[in-house]
């Protein structure tokens, strides 16, 4: 699903109504109608709702929520925040229609003390500002979205299409802004809802369809985008009934230290879950009983180090590898340093960098230049900020990431609530799959067995990249949906591997 700016949404607007039969009025009541619809189906009429609207066309879509719930036997009160003289010519239109029938629900707002005193099954709705926002609030009408905060632990509050105060396209940088329980939003997610820093604000989103241009939403390239099935299944391909384990690759992991033999484990696992034909792991020494006991089906390769990879550059003289892994467990010990140095030399084709890799190469940044072209990093944001250094806020992240992912012609996963993937053409892919379960050491290491195993398979680096997070997030939420977010481990996630790549394609 793409991501439009505030700017591309006003012009699919436009679009539809110059290229379908339907007024901006006859828009908005489509979109209201969701809205009202989506409210119905949530509440009924024993809870009163307190709709407070601005003088634009997100005021206007108050408006016609406040008249059709009216008709259907809701009490509504209709606050109008009267910051400025003049309202849109759909927002106007709304008023008079509201009026005609229900002139003794609306009452002006022209400062804090007309606030209303809530009953107490009552519900918010928020239709004060939407993706017109284009200054920060001030004064009094600051005010009154303080109060609706206020009442954030009373009362349900409910946001139409964005809560009012947030841009759309940014990180919030602003102090007056709702904080609500769901955000009901109109056609497509807007970047503001995927950043850490506006957690606090959107809620739960949900995207209801208003029937949008699709000329307009296929012809017009976006730079963001959301994961979703659609793509996936336009990714997948099933296995050919005629294949043998050459077929699906020979990957190579190395990884795992004295300690940390775990992180190996798990990312062979994965890598083998993911559907690698051959797996080879290069471990070290104190490695060798470990791996072969607890994964019999890969094969293992062990260091001349009793208890880290520093030897591994030798391996690729195998050059029948499809893909390399490294990283899980690693250490940053010099001699792994040094070995890096001489992989990187040596090997050409995409590999999966993760997690002590990523370490090293911020200790040895002269190594960046050297990743093979369409290799995959993996960061977490404190990685990020160590490969990278550090940004000012969510949106100036976004841009570093973007930025060193197409001069450096890498795929960079920033792993977090959305995993943002930047691609080296510029796009950036948000994953929606995944839960705060998946917090727990582990999580990674499984992430980067699952894309070296897509990537020995030869999926594109970009298929792999996509469909490997996807599946990583869904298998996390399988397991969470069963064992509970607390008790669910990284083994969990391997475990749900398999009914991912059969439920989430
Ligand atoms: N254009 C369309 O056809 C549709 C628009 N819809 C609604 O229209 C909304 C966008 O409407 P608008 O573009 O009128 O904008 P808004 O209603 O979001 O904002 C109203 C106006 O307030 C002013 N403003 C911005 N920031 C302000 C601030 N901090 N303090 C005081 N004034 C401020 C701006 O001039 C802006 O145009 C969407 O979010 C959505 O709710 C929907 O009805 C769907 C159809
Ligand atoms: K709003």
């Amino acid at each position: 699903m793409k991501i439009f700016s505030a700017a591309q949404i006003r012009e699919a607007d436009a679009f539809t109504i110059a290229h379908e039969p339907i007024s901006s009025s006859g828009l908005m009541e489509r979109a209201a109608g969701k809205c009202a619809a989506w409210l119905e189906d949530h509440y009924s009429p024993v809870h009163p709702v307190y709709i407070f609207c601005g003088k634009g066309n997100n005021g206007g879509d108050g408006l016609v929520i406040a008249r059709l719930l009216l008709d259907h036997g809701y009490t509504v009160r209709t606050g109008i925040l009267q910051y400025s003289p003049k309202a849109s010519a759909d927002q106007e239109l709304k008023l008079q229609a509201l009026q005609e029938h229900y002139s003794s629900t609306v009452y002006d707002i022209g400062d804090i003390s007309d606030f209303p005193a809530l009953p107490a099954n009552a519900i918010i709705i928020d239709a004060i500002f939407g993706t017109g926002m284009s200054r920060p609030i001030e004064g009094w009408t600051a005010g009154i979205i303080h109060l609706i905060n206020d009442q954030r632990q009373k009362h349900v509050i409910i946001s139409v299409d964005m809560p009012s105060g947030l841009m759309a396209d940014e990180s919030n940088r602003h102090t007056a802004v709702v904080q609500a329980h769901y955000t009901l939003s109109f056609e497509f997610y807007k970047l503001a809802f995927l950043l850490r820093e506006n957690a606090p604000y959107a809620g739960e989103v949900h995207i209801l369809p208003i029937g949008l241009h699709p000329d307009y939403i296929t012809q017009t390239p976006a730079r963001y985008h959301l994961s979703d099935r659609e793509i996936m299944r336009t990714i997948y391909r099933p296995r050919d009934p005629f294949a043998h384990k050459g077929t699906y690759g020979h990957a190579l992991l190395i990884a795992g230290s004295y300690g940390k033999m775990g992180a190996a484990i798990l990312s062979a696992r994965a890598c083998l879950r993911a559907g690698a034909g051959l797996l080879s792991c290069h471990v070290p020494q104190c490695g060798y009983d470990i791996m072969q006991i607890s994964e019999p089906c890969a094969m293992c390769i062990t260091d001349e180090d009793p208890r880290y990879n520093t030897h591994f550059h030798q391996d690729i003289t195998n050059t029948n590898y499809k893909a390399i892994g490294i990283g899980p467990g690693l250490d940053t010990q010099p001699g792994t340093a040094k070995s890096f140095e001489h992989l990187l030399s040596g090997w050409q084709r995409p590999m999966v960098i993760d997690a002590d890799a990523l370490n090293l190469i911020s200790v040895y940044p002269f190594l960046l230049a050297r990743i093979p072209a369409g290799s995959i990093l993996t960061p977490h944001p404190k990685e990020f900020e160590r490969l990278f250094g550090p940004s000012a806020n969510d949106t100036a992240r976004l841009d570093l990431l973007s930025k060193q992912a197409v001069s450096l012609q890498i795929y960079i996963i920033l792993k977090g609530r959305y995993t943002a993937i930047a691609c080296p053409d510029g796009a950036v892919y948000f994953n929606n799959t995944g839960n705060p379960g998946m917090a727990t050491g582990g999580s990674g290491d499984v992430l980067t067995g699952i894309l070296t195993g897509l990537l020995s398979q030869d999926y594109s680096p970009k298929a792999a990249v996509l469909l490997g997070v996807w599946l990583h997030g869904y298998a996390g939420d399988l397991a969470a949906a069963h064992l509970s977010q607390e008790a669910m481990t990284a083994t969990d996630i391997i475990s749900w591997l398999g009914k991912a790549f059969q439920e989430g394609i």
